[in-house]
C-alpha cells in the first residue's frame, strides 16, 4: 500500500504550502514590521512569531494550527467585536499592525472551486501616529504624527524639516530646526510616532534620539522622502495644481510634509484623511524647551510619567477634551513674541471679567462632543451613527456659543472676535438634517441599521413596514402551524444555516414525517431532543423579509453617506468652528484659573526684566491648600541691565537647609516664566518678564539608570548643554549642581559654572546649592546676589518658615533635618561630633578664602570652536588601532607602554 501524500504533506519540510498559507505568506511579506491581522470569519488570526508576539502581549491562548515547512504553525486570535481593544494594547507595547480584511463573501471563493481561498487585503496599517478610533486614541493628548527629513547643508551641517499632523483632527504642521535644536522640537511636540529614512535612524549620532524618545520609531525607505516629489505629491494629496497658495515653506519643510503625507497614505491604504493644509509653526516662534527641562520642570506629565501632579494638572480647568489638548500643547510651546502673548492675555482678561457670560460658555462647551476626531473618522469613511449624533451635538452648541458670544460682539478682543467668525462659519442647516434624521438611541456600527428616524425618508419608512408586517405575518403562521399539527410547542425559529423553519420536539417530529403533515413539512435537521423542518411558505417569506431587511440597510446606509458628504463638503467651515472652540475653552479655563487662584495678569515685554513679586508654586500651593497650608509667596528679582553686547540679567545664588523650600522656589519662577508665556495670569502679586527666548532646568545627580549614565554624568552633560547654549535672554535654574560627586570637585564645578553663567551667558539665572563658600562669589560679580531661606530655631529643632530674604545661610541644619526624619538619636549625637571637628578643621584653613587666591574666572566671551588642527597625531592614531576586548592582560601593558613612548617622543619634536 502507497501512503497518503497528503500525510507526507505536513511532515515534509519540502511540502507544498496550502494555498490559504500561501496567502497569508505573501501578504505578510509585504508588510515587514507590522504584525498581521489576518481576517478569518469573525477572528482576526495571527500566525508564527506575530502570533507568540500577541500572545505574551495580550496574553491570550498561542494554538497551533497545521505545520509549515514541518514545524508546527503558531497562531492565536482575536474576535473582531473586540479588535479595537486588542489593538490598543498593542499600539501601546509600539507595536503596528496591519488589519488584512476578507474582500468577497466566502460563497463568491467557492463557486472559483471548492479549493480556492477567498480574496483577502490589507486594509489599513494600525501605527501609534495614524489611529482615529475614539477607544484608542486618549482624549486630553494631541496624538501627533512627525516626519522627519534631513536635508544636508555641507560634510558636517544638516537641517531638519519637520512635519506634524494628528489625524485624529486634522491638524498639520511644519518647521525647521538645525541638529542642536532636533531634541528641543522632538521634545515640545512629544510625538506619538516618529517617521524618518532608513538613513537618518541609522545615524549614530542621533541614535540617543530614539532611544529616549517616548514615541514609536519607524524607518521607512528613502522613497517616502524623496525629495524630487514633494511638490508633486502634496499637490495631488491636497487635489490642487500648485502648493503656492498654502505659503511659503523651506525645502526641509516640504520634504518632511510631502514624506509625511506619503506614509499616511501607505497606512490608510489609499484612504484620504482630511488634514488642513499644513501651517508653518516653527520653533523660532516658541520658547526652546528641552527635553530634560520640561521633564524637570514636570510641565504636562510628572516625572514618573502621571498628569496627575504636572504643571498641566494644576492649571487644567477646559472642558472639553479638544481644549485639554490645545492647552497641553501651549505649555509645551510658550509663545516669544510679546504682541502675540498680549493678544492672548485680553482674550483671557475679558472673560475674567465677564462671570456670567464665562459661566454660560462653560455650560456649553462642556455638553460640546469632541466632533474634530468624528469628523476625520469621517473623512476615512471609519465614523458610525455615533459620529454623525456627536456632529449634530458639536453643531448645535456651536451655533448657542456662537449667539452668545453674538450679543457682546462690539466689545470682543480680537482673539475672541477671530472665534465668533470661525463659530459662524459651518452651515447650520446641518444640524436640523441631522437631527430629523437620526434616532434617538443610536447602534455603535452603521451596519448594524437601525438609526435612520421613522419620518425621515419615505422609501425607508416603506421596506421597514414591509420587513416588521412579515415577522408579523411569521408569527400568524407559527399559530396556525401548531393549531394545525395539534403541536402546542411548534415554534417557528432562525439561525444562519438553514434560514428560517419549523422546530418541535422530537416525540412530536415523528408525526411529521408521516403522510398528512409530510407533504407540507420537509424535514431539515434531527436535533437532540428537537426536529427542525422547512416548509413553502417559509421560504417565500423569508427571501421576502432578506430583502426587505436588505434594502432598508441599504437605504440606511445611502442616507448616512449623503449625511456624511455634506459634511465632509462643509469640513473646512467645521473644522474651523471645532478649533475655534478648542481655543475659546482655553481662554475661558484661563480665566477661570486666574479668578479661582488669585492670579494676575503679568506685563511680558522685549526687556531683560524678571521681576515677580509675591510668586507662588502652582503645583505645591495646590497641594498645600489641599491639607489646609498656606503657601509662603515669594519675591524674584533677575532683571537684566545694559544694552546690547552688555546686557545681562542677574543670578540669585540660594542657600538654605534642605526642606527649606529651595526647589520649590527655583520651579515657581521657571514656570510663571511658562505661563505668562503662553498668555495665561500667573499665580503672583505681580510680574514683569522680558521674553525668556529658552528656558532650563536642571537637577544636581537625578536618577537616570535608564539610559545607563552614572548619576553624576548626566549632571554633568546636561550642565555642559546650558552652559554652551543659554545666551542672553535665556532664564537658567540650577539646582543643586555638583552634588553629585565628592564636595571639592563639586565646588570647584558649580563655581566655575557661575562664573560662566555671569560671564559667558550673561543670562537670568537661579542656583540652588548647599555649598556656602560659593556665597563669597558676589564680592567679585557684581551681577550675583545671595539669597537664602530664612528658618528659625525652636527649642533644638529647625523651623522653616519657607521665606526667601536676602543674605546667605549661616549653616546648613543637615543635621536637625536628620533628626526630624527619625534618624537614630545616637546616630544624631555621632554627627553633631562630627561635625564639630571639621568645623575646626575649616577654620584654620577656610574655604572662604579661595574666592581671594582664586583670581576671576576669565572666559573670553564665547568664541567660535577653533577647527582641530588635522596634523597627524600618531598616538591617536594608535589608540584607534586597539581593541582592548581582543587584547590579554600581557598585550595591554605593552600597547600602554609603547603608547606613552609615542606620546613622549612627540611631545619632544
Ligand atoms: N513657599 C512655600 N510655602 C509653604 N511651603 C513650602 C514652600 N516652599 C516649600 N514648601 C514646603 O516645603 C517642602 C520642601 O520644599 P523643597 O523640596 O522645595 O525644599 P528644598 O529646600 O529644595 O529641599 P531639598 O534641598 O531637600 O531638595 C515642600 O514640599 C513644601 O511642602
Amino acid at each position: 500500500m502507497t501512503s497518503s501524500p497528503r500525510k507526507l504533506d505536513t511532515a515534509d519540510a519540502s511540502a507544498p504550502v496550502t494555498p490559504m498559507m500561501a496567502q497569508y505568506l505573501e501578504i505578510k511579506a509585504g508588510h515587514p514590521g507590522a504584525l498581521l491581522f489576518y481576517r478569518m470569519g469573525d477572528f482576526y488570526e495571527l500566525f508564527f512569531e506575530d502570533a507568540e508576539i500577541a500572545s505574551k502581549t495580550l496574553g491570550i491562548v498561542l494554538t497551533k494550527r497545521g505545520k509549515h515547512q514541518g514545524e508546527d504553525i503558531a497562531m492565536c486570535g482575536v474576535p473582531v467585536v473586540r479588535a479595537d481593544e486588542y489593538l490598543q494594547r498593542l499600539i501601546a507595547h509600539g507595536h503596528r499592525v496591519a488589519v488584512c480584511e476578507q474582500m468577497e463573501d466566502p460563497a463568491e471563493a467557492k463557486k472559483r472551486g471548492s479549493k480556492s481561498v477567498v480574496k483577502r487585503g490589507v486594509v489599513r496599517l494600525v501605527t501609534p501616529g495614524t489611529i482615529t478610533e475614539e477607544t484608542l486614541l486618549e482624549p486630553t493628548r494631541t496624538n501627533l504624527l512627525l516626519a522627519l527629513a534631513r536635508l544636508r547643508i555641507s560634510d558636517d551641517e544638516a537641517r531638519f524639516g519637520l512635519a506634524f499632523a494628528d489625524i485624529s483632527t486634522g491638524e498639520f504642521g511644519l518647521s525647521e530646526c538645525d541638529e542642536a535644536g532636533l531634541p528641543a522640537e522632538i521634545a515640545r511636540l512629544d510625538p506619538s510616532e516618529i517617521v524618518m529614512a532608513e538613513a537618518v535612524h541609522e545615524d549614530a549620532e542621533l541614535a540617543s534620539l530614539w532611544r529616549e524618545s517616548r514615541a514609536a520609531v519607524t524607518p521607512v525607505g528613502r522613497d517616502v522622502f524623496d525629495g524630487s516629489q514633494a511638490e508633486r505629491r502634496l499637490a495631488a494629496f491636497y487635489d490642487v495644481g500648485t502648493i503656492d497658495g498654502f505659503g511659503s515653506f523651506s525645502r526641509a519643510e516640504l520634504v518632511a510634509a510631502s514624506g509625511l503625507v506619503t506614509y499616511i497614505l501607505r497606512t490608510q491604504v489609499g484612504q484620504k484623511p482630511a488634514l488642513d493644509p499644513p501651517r508653518r509653526d516653527g520653533a523660532s516662534a516658541h520658547m526652546a524647551i528641552d527635553a530634560a527641562t520640561r521633564a524637570n520642570l514636570e510641565l504636562t506629565r510628572t516625572l514618573g510619567g502621571e498628569r496627575a501632579g504636572s504643571l498641566f494638572d494644576a492649571v487644567d480647568r477646559s472642558v472639553t477634551a479638544a481644549g485639554g489638548r490645545l492647552l497641553a500643547q501651549w505649555l509645551a510651546s510658550p509663545l516669544l513674541a510679546p504682541e502675540a502673548i498680549a493678544l492672548r492675555q485680553d482674550a483671557v482678561a475679558f472673560f475674567a471679567e465677564q462671570a456670567l457670560l464665562r459661566g454660560q460658555v462653560r455650560a456649553r462647551l462642556k455638553s460640546a462632543p469632541d466632533i474634530a476626531r468624528s469628523m476625520a473618522r469621517l473623512a476615512l469613511d471609519r465614523a458610525g451613527p455615533r459620529d454623525l449624533a456627536a456632529l449634530r451635538e458639536g453643531l448645535t452648541g456651536i451655533a448657542a456659543i456662537e449667539a452668545l458670544l453674538r450679543q457682546r460682539e462690539s466689545e470682543l478682543p480680537p482673539v475672541l472676535a477671530g472665534i465668533l467668525s470661525a463659530l459662524a462659519r459651518p452651515d447650520q442647516g446641518q444640524a436640523a438634517r441631522l437631527a430629523a434624521a437620526l434616532q434617538d438611541d443610536l447602534p455603535l456600527l452603521k451596519r448594524d441599521g437601525g438609526f435612520v428616524r421613522a419620518g425621515y425618508d419615505a422609501g425607508l419608512d416603506e421596506t421597514r413596514a414591509l420587513r416588521d408586517e412579515s415577522r408579523r405575518v411569521i408569527a400568524g403562521l407559527q399559530a396556525r402551524y401548531a393549531e394545525e399539527s395539534q403541536v402546542r410547542q411548534l415554534k417557528i425559529k432562525h439561525n444562519n444555516m438553514i434560514g428560517y423553519f419549523v422546530e418541535v420536539p422530537q416525540q412530536a417530529g415523528e408525526a411529521f414525517l408521516q403522510p398528512g403533515l409530510r407533504e407540507t413539512y420537509v424535514h431539515r435537521q434531527t436535533m437532540a431532543g428537537a426536529m427542525r423542518f422547512s416548509t413553502a411558505e417559509l421560504s417565500t417569506l423569508e427571501s421576502r423579509i432578506a430583502s426587505a431587511a436588505e434594502r432598508s440597510l441599504a437605504s440606511e446606509l445611502q442616507i448616512f453617506s449623503d449625511l456624511a458628504a455634506a459634511l465632509i463638503a462643509d469640513g473646512a467651515a467645521i473644522r474651523a468652528a471645532t478649533e475655534a472652540l478648542a481655543l475659546l475653552d482655553v481662554i475661558v479655563a484661563l480665566a477661570v484659573l486666574a479668578e479661582e487662584e488669585n492670579y494676575v495678569r503679568p506685563v511680558v515685554d522685549t526687556s531683560l526684566a524678571f521681576a515677580i513679586e509675591g510668586g507662588r508654586h502652582p503645583v505645591v500651593e495646590r497641594a498645600l491648600k489641599r491639607e489646609g497650608k498656606p503657601f509662603v509667596a515669594n519675591d524674584c528679582e533677575l532683571s537684566g541691565e545694559g544694552e546690547g553686547q552688555k546686557a545681562a540679567g542677574k543670578i540669585w545664588l540660594l542657600t538654605g537647609p534642605n526642606m527649606a523650600g529651595k526647589s520649590t522656589f527655583l520651579r515657581q519662577n521657571a514656570l510663571i516664566a511658562v505661563l505668562a508665556q503662553i498668555g495665561s495670569f500667573v499665580p503672583a502679586k505681580s510680574a514683569h518678564i522680558g521674553a525668556v527666548d529658552a528656558l532650563f532646568s536642571r537637577v544636581g545627580a537625578a536618577d537616570d539608570l535608564a539610559r545607563g549614565r552614572s548619576t553624576f554624568m548626566v549632571e554633568m552633560v546636561e550642565t555642559a548643554a546650558i552652559l554652551n547654549q543659554a545666551g542672553p535672554r535665556a532664564l537658567v535654574i540650577l539646582d543643586e549642581i555638583g552634588r553629585g560627586t565628592a564636595t571639592f570637585d563639586g565646588l570647584s564645578i558649580a563655581w566655575a559654572a557661575i562664573e560662566n553663567l555671569s560671564a559667558v551667558n550673561r543670562c537670568r539665572a537661579l542656583f540652588a546649592t548647599h555649598y556656602h563658600e560659593l556665597t563669597q562669589l558676589t564680592k567679585k560679580l557684581p551681577r550675583l546676589a545671595n539669597a537664602t531661606m530664612r528658618v528659625t530655631e525652636w527649642h533644638g529643632d529647625v523651623v522653616f518658615l519657607h521665606e526667601v530674604v536676602p543674605g546667605a545661610a549661616d549653616r546648613s541644619y543637615g543635621i536637625q533635618v536628620a533628626k526630624l526624619a527619625g534618624m537614630p538619636a545616637a546616630v544624631v549625637e555621632r554627627a553633631r561630633a562630627v561635625l564639630a571637628q571639621l568645623e575646626a578643621t575649616d577654620r584654620q584653613a577656610p574655604a572662604a578664602r579661595l574666592v581671594d587666591d582664586l583670581p576671576l574666572f576669565a572666559a573670553a566671551p564665547r568664541a567660535p570652536a577653533q577647527p582641530a588642527i588635522k596634523a597627524r597625531d600618531e598616538v591617536a592614531e594608535a589608540l584607534d588601532a586597539l581593541d582592548p576586548n581582543d587584547m590579554t592582560p600581557r598585550q595591554a601593558l605593552d600597547a600602554l607602554f609603547s603608547l606613552k613612548a609615542k606620546r613622549d617622543s612627540a611631545k619632544k619634536g
